[in-house]
């Protein structure tokens, strides 16, 4: 069995090379001549897999190591009878220590605590769920907004009119299809409260850029996500309080995460047991030395843990520095960025020792930080 992976898929040799002969290449260079003789064809985001991809090829199993699908064509897959799985949560918490990042360096910028905003989160599925979960630990307003949740389940859901009129912070975590493409544009954006801030860090397209473009000025962007990336609106990017190229999801056990579980649905597929472990081969979990004081005020605390793993100033400097360039360098430096993006932990990673009886507000913030803790 040949399996063609995106060579940005960390651990592929020791999750499939037992599987059979497994040839790595670029994400963006894959083509039907290269696929010619492959079975299982495993990418990330950058590759389109589509019927001008895979007509005349012998691909049974399609595996994207990601969350998002909107690469795929879902209905080419299922209609050639393809096989095809996806990651879904695998760097949730990753996005979500991500958005926390960004909040923490906005209050910080603009003299605000977190529990002074009200938040909207579009979109409450694995990433969305996990910061609500998190926000509503924190002791801080939060709306939601996922019609497709609401019409399953009824339950406590907003329309997104009412999140761009009365929320400060609107966190969009949608896939992209049909109903999402430019779900905020100049319309939404002009029902905005002043001085919002809006984080994007699902799909570029979800947001249409050109629309923010002639946004409000007082309106603060965090933008992961580009349309059309990896060419980005350098006039945008300036524009941004954050701007990152496409890293939210990027810690070292997410991306993990996202092989092993394509890795199990390979297994599946195959009909064999899978026999490579995750956490044989995840690096074991930080014992980072922080010590909390069991009545440490829980917005404190939350600081304190999401700095001592993460700081989205460094991926916010290392990209603007590399919008610099022509075009065609800002595109590969998109690409360079990601491909030897810096190991980076997640919050959930930490160990912390706690010096006395942990407060019950204290323990629902590690909790909804998936932060193991021990009396010191
Ligand atoms: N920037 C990154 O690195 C990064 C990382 C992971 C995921 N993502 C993106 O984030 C998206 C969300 O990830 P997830 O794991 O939470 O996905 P998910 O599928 O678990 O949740 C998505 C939620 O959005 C809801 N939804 C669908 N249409 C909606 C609409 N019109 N309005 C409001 N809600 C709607 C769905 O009902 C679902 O609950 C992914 O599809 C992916 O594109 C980006
Ligand atoms: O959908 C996802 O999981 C993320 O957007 C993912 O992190 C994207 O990374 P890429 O596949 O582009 O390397």
């Amino acid at each position: 069995m040949r399996i063609l992976a995106d060579e940005n898929i960390p651990l592929a040799d020791a999750f499939f090379a037992s599987l059979g002969e497994l040839c790595r290449v670029p994400g963006r260079a894959l083509a039907p001549a290269v696929l010619k003789d492959a079975d299982v064809l495993l990418v990330r985001s950058v590759t389109q897999v589509d019927r001008p991809l895979l007509e005349g090829s012998k691909v049974r199993f399609v595996g994207t190591c990601t969350i998002g699908t909107d690469h795929l064509d879902l209905d080419y897959l299922r209609e050639r009878h393809i096989a095809f799985a996806s990651a879904p949560g695998c760097n949730a918490r990753a996005v979500v220590d991500y958005v926390l990042s960004s909040l923490l360096v906005l209050a910080e910028r603009r003299g605000v605590a977190l529990r002074e905003r009200r938040y909207g989160v579009v979109g409450c599925g694995a990433v969305g769920g996990l910061l609500v979960a998190l926000l509503k630990a924190l002791g801080c307003s939060v709306w939601q907004c996922d019609p497709p949740r609401q019409a399953a389940e009824g339950g406590e859901f907003v329309h997104l009119d009412k999140i761009l009129a009365e929320c400060d912070v609107i966190s969009l975590h949608t896939p992209l299809n049909a109903s999402t493409r430019h779900l905020i544009g100049a319309n939404q954006l002009a029902q905005m409260r002043p001085h919002t801030w809006l984080i994007n860090s699902s799909r570029g397209a979800v947001v249409d850029n050109l629309a923010l473009l002639t946004a409000r000025e007082d309106l603060a962007l965090v933008l992961d996500v580009w349309e059309g990336e990896p060419q980005v609106c350098t006039e945008l990017a300036a524009r941004c309080t954050i701007a990152t190229p496409h890293i939210a999801g990027y810690s070292l056990d997410g991306r993990l995460r996202g092989t092993a579980q394509i890795y199990q649905a390979l297994c599946e597929h195959l009909g064999l047991a899978p026999r490579v472990q995750l956490q044989a081969l995840l690096p074991a979990p930080w014992l980072a030395g922080l010590h909390l004081h069991g009545n440490c005020p829980p917005d404190w605390a939350l600081a304190t843990l999401c700095r001592a793993v993460y700081d989205v100033r460094r991926d916010d400097a290392a990209f603007r520095l590399s919008l610099r360039g022509n075009a065609l360098e800002r595109r590969a430096a998109f690409d360079a960025l990601r491909k030897h993006y810096p190991e980076r932990r997640e919050i959930s990673s930490l160990a912390v020792r706690a010096q006395a009886e942990v407060s019950a507000e204290l323990a629902q913030v590690l909790a909804a930080l998936g932060v193991a803790y021990k009396k010191a």
